[in-house]
C-alpha cells in the first residue's frame, strides 16, 4: 500500500481526528483474485472524513459508491492507493470490532426472527470472550429500539416488509459499529416519517462520537449531512458542506446542485420559468452550472493540493491491497453461537431435516427389496451405502446452505464482523455434524435392526465412519459452494464431484474387477476409503489397521477440504 510521507507523530494526531483518510484510492472490479485485471471503477479519489460527523456519499447509479464503501470496510479486492480507516488499513481484523456495515440489500437471515438475528450479531460483536446472555439480550433490544423495531422482535424476518427488513439489517450494522458506521442506502423503501426518525438517530449517534458514512439518492437526506462527497463515474467531483455546495453551484437546492455537478451541461430548473425569463435564466444556469468559475471548480475542491500529489501515491506505486485475514484461530463462543444459529435455521426447515433423516434408511429398504434374491449382494453394498448416503446428503445440504449465505449478503456482512473463517466453518461443521450423527444413528439402526444387515465388526465404528463420511461431505459442500453462483449450479456440481466417486468406489463393481487404470483412479477418490472401511467393518470382527488407515484418510480429506473451503470463503464479488 502506498504511504503518505508524514511523521509518525502527525499520523497519530491525524488518526485521532479522522475516521477515514483516502489518498489517490483506485479500485478495480472484475478481478477475482485481486490482480491488475478488471476495470477501474474508482479513479484515484482523495478525501477525509472527520470523526463524529455524518458524511453523505452521493452520485448517480453505478458511479462507484458501493464499491468505495466495500473498500472502506475491507471486503473489496483490487484497491490501491492509501486508504486509512480509524488509523488502520481497511483489511485489518481489529477494525471488524469497530466498524459496522449495512449492505444495500437486507443482509440478515430471513428464516430467523428479528431477535434471533440481532442476538446472533450482538454475540459476534463481543470485544473479548463471550457476552453474558443478559448482555446479548440487552444489546439486541437496544439495536431494535434504535430502528423502531421493538414491536417486531419475535417476527421472522422473511415475514417483514422490505423496509422493516432493511431496518433489521441496519440494526445489525449499528451493533457492530462502535466507532464507524458505513451504511449503503439505509433508508431505501422507508416512509418519510421513518426516514426522519432514522436520520435523527444517526445524528444522535454522531453526537455520541460515532462517524457515519451514508450513501443516498435522496436529496433531502443530503441536506442533513455535515459533509457531502459527490462521485461521478468513479471520480470525486465535490467534497463540500451542503451549504457551500449550494454556494459553489449557485443552485437553489441540493437537487439542482447535484444535477449541476453531475450533468453540468443539462442543468434543469425545478419549475419551468415563464418564457420572458427563460433566456436570462438559461444564461445564468450556464454560468452557475455548466462552467463553474475556476475558483469553485468542484474537481479542484475535492482533491486538496496537498494530497493530490502526495509522494508515494502515484499510479505506479499503488499496488492493489490484499486483505490479510488468513488467521484460522478458533474462537469458541463465536463458533458456538454460529453452530446454534445454523441449528436454529435447520429447525425452521423441518421438511429438509425429515428428508435427510428419512431418505437414507428409505433407500436402504429399497435396496434390500431390489436385492431380495441375493442377500450377500445387499450385505456388500448396504454397508458401503451407510457412508455414501450421508456423504452425498451433507454435501448437497451444506453447499446450498453456504451458497445461500453468500447470495443473501450475510456472508459479506459476516466478513466485516469479528468472526473468523475458522469460526464460521467450524460452526457449520458442528451443526451439520450433529445432523450427520442423527442421520448415521437412524440409518445404521435401520440397516442392522430392521433390515438385518450383517455386520461382523463393532457397530460404534460403523457409526463413526458414517459420521466421518458425512463430515467429509460437509467440508466438500462448503468448498464447492464457492464455485457456484446459484442453487441450480450447486445442484450441477453434484454429478461431476460425486458420480465418478460413486461409480469407482467399489459398490457397483469390486476394485479387483476394475481396469487397472480405473483401479488407480479409484484409489485417489475419498469415497473409495469410506466404502472400503465400512465393508471391512461389516465383514471382519474387530478394527483392523486398514480400517484405521481408511478412517485417517477420510479425516485428512475432510480437513484438507475444510482448509480449502476457508481459503475460498473470502471469494468476494470481484
Ligand atoms: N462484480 C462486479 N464486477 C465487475 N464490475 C462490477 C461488479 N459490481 C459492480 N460493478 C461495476 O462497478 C461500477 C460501480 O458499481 P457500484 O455498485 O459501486 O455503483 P453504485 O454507485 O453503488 O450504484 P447504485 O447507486 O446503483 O447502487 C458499476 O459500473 C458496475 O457495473
Amino acid at each position: 500500500m502506498a504511504e503518505v510521507k508524514t511523521s509518525d507523530r502527525r499520523t497519530e494526531n491525524v488518526d485521532d481526528v479522522l475516521a477515514i483518510k483516502a489518498v489517490d484510492v483506485r479500485i478495480r472490479r472484475g478481478t477475482a483474485w485481486g490482480g491488475r485485471d478488471g476495470r477501474e471503477i474508482v479513479h484515484g479519489v482523495s478525501f477525509e472524513v472527520e470523526r463524529g460527523t455524518v458524511t453523505g456519499l452521493l452520485g448517480p447509479s453505478g458511479c462507484g459508491k458501493t464499491t468505495l464503501m466495500r473498500a472502506i470496510v475491507g471486503i473489496q479486492r483490487g484497491v490501491s492507493g492509501d486508504l486509512r480507516v480509524l488509523g488502520r488499513g481497511p483489511c485489518e481484523r481489529e477494525l471488524h470490532r469497530r466498524v459496522g456495515y449495512a449492505t444495500q440489500t437486507a443482509s440478515v437471515y430471513s428464516d430467523l426472527t428479528v431477535t434471533e438475528n440481532l442476538r446472533y450479531f450482538t454475540a459476534l460483536s463481543a470485544q473479548q470472550g463471550a457476552l453474558s446472555p443478559q448482555e446479548v439480550i440487552r444489546g439486541a433490544e437496544r439495536a431494535a429500539a434504535r430502528v423502531s423495531l421493538s414491536a417486531e422482535m419475535h417476527t421472522q424476518v422473511g415475514r417483514l416488509s422490505g423496509g422493516q427488513r432493511g431496518r433489521v439489517s441496519l440494526a445489525a450494522a449499528i451493533i457492530g459499529g462502535r466507532e464507524l458506521l458505513v451504511l449503503d442506502e439505509p433508508t431505501v423503501g422507508l416512509d418519510p416519517v421513518l426516514r426522519r426518525e432514522l436520520w435523527d438517530g444517526f445524528h444522535q449517534l454522531a453526537d455520541q462520537g460515532l462517524t457515519l458514512l451514508i450513501s443516498s439518492h435522496v436529496m433531502d437526506e443530503a441536506s442533513r449531512c455535515d459533509r457531502l462527497l459527490l462521485l461521478r463515474e468513479g471520480r470525486l467531483i465535490a467534497d463540500e458542506t451542503p451549504e457551500s455546495l449550494l454556494e459553489i453551484t449557485g443552485a437553489a437546492d441540493l437537487d439542482h446542485a447535484f444535477l449541476c455537478l453531475v450533468e453540468p451541461r443539462r442543468a434543469p430548473r425545478q419549475t419551468p420559468p415563464p418564457p420572458a425569463e427563460r433566456a436570462q435564466d438559461l444564461s445564468r444556469a450556464t454560468t452557475d452550472c455548466a462552467d463553474p468559475p475556476e475558483t469553485a471548480d468542484p474537481l479542484k475542491t475535492a482533491n486538496p493540493p496537498e494530497t493530490a500529489g502526495s509522494p508515494g501515491t502515484s499510479r505506479s506505486a499503488a499496488a492493489p491491497q490484499q486483505c490479510d485475514d488468513r488467521g484460522l484461530r478458533l474462537n469458541l463462543p463465536r463458533t458456538t453461537v454460529t453452530a446454534l444459529r445454523v441449528l436454529r435455521q435447520m429447525r425452521r426447515d423441518p421438511r429438509t431435516i425429515l428428508l435427510v433423516l428419512v431418505l437414507p434408511p428409505a433407500l436402504l429398504v429399497l435396496l434390500q427389496a431390489i436385492f431380495a434374491q441375493s442377500p450377500t449382494a445387499f450385505d456388500r453394498a448396504g454397508a458401503g451405502l451407510l457412508g455414501v448416503f450421508p456423504l452425498m446428503t451433507m454435501f448437497f445440504l451444506t453447499s446450498v446452505a453456504m451458497l445461500r449465505e453468500r447470495r443473501s449478503g450475510t456472508l459479506e456482512r459476516l466478513m466485516t464482523t469479528p468472526i473468523g473463517r475458522g469460526d464460521l466453518l467450524t460452526g457449520y461443521g458442528v451443526a451439520f455434524g450433529l445432523l450427520a450423527v442423527a442421520q448415521a444413528a437412524i440409518t445404521t439402526t435401520t440397516a442392522v435392526a430392521l433390515l438385518h444387515l450383517a455386520i461382523a465388526g463393532p457397530l460404534v465404528m460403523l457409526g463413526l465412519l458414517a459420521v466421518l463420511s458425512a463430515l467429509f461431505g460437509t467440508a466438500l459442500g462448503l468448498l464447492t459452494s464457492a464455485f457456484a453462483n446459484s442453487e441450480f449450479q450447486a445442484v450441477q456440481f453434484l454429478p461431476p464431484v460425486l458420480l465418478p466417486q460413486f461409480l469407482l468406489c467399489g459398490i457397483l463393481v469390486p476394485h479387483d474387477q476394475l481396469h487397472p487404470v480405473l483401479g488407480v483412479v479409484s484409489m485417489l477418490m475419498p469415497m473409495t476409503y469410506v466404502v472400503d472401511a465400512l465393508s471391512r467393518i461389516s465383514t471382519r470382527p474387530g478394527v483392523s489397521m486398514m480400517v484405521v488407515r481408511d478412517a485417517l484418510v477420510i479425516a485428512g480429506c475432510a480437513v484438507v477440504a475444510l482448509a480449502l473451503a476457508a481459503g475460498t470463503l473470502r471469494r468476494q464479488t470481484p
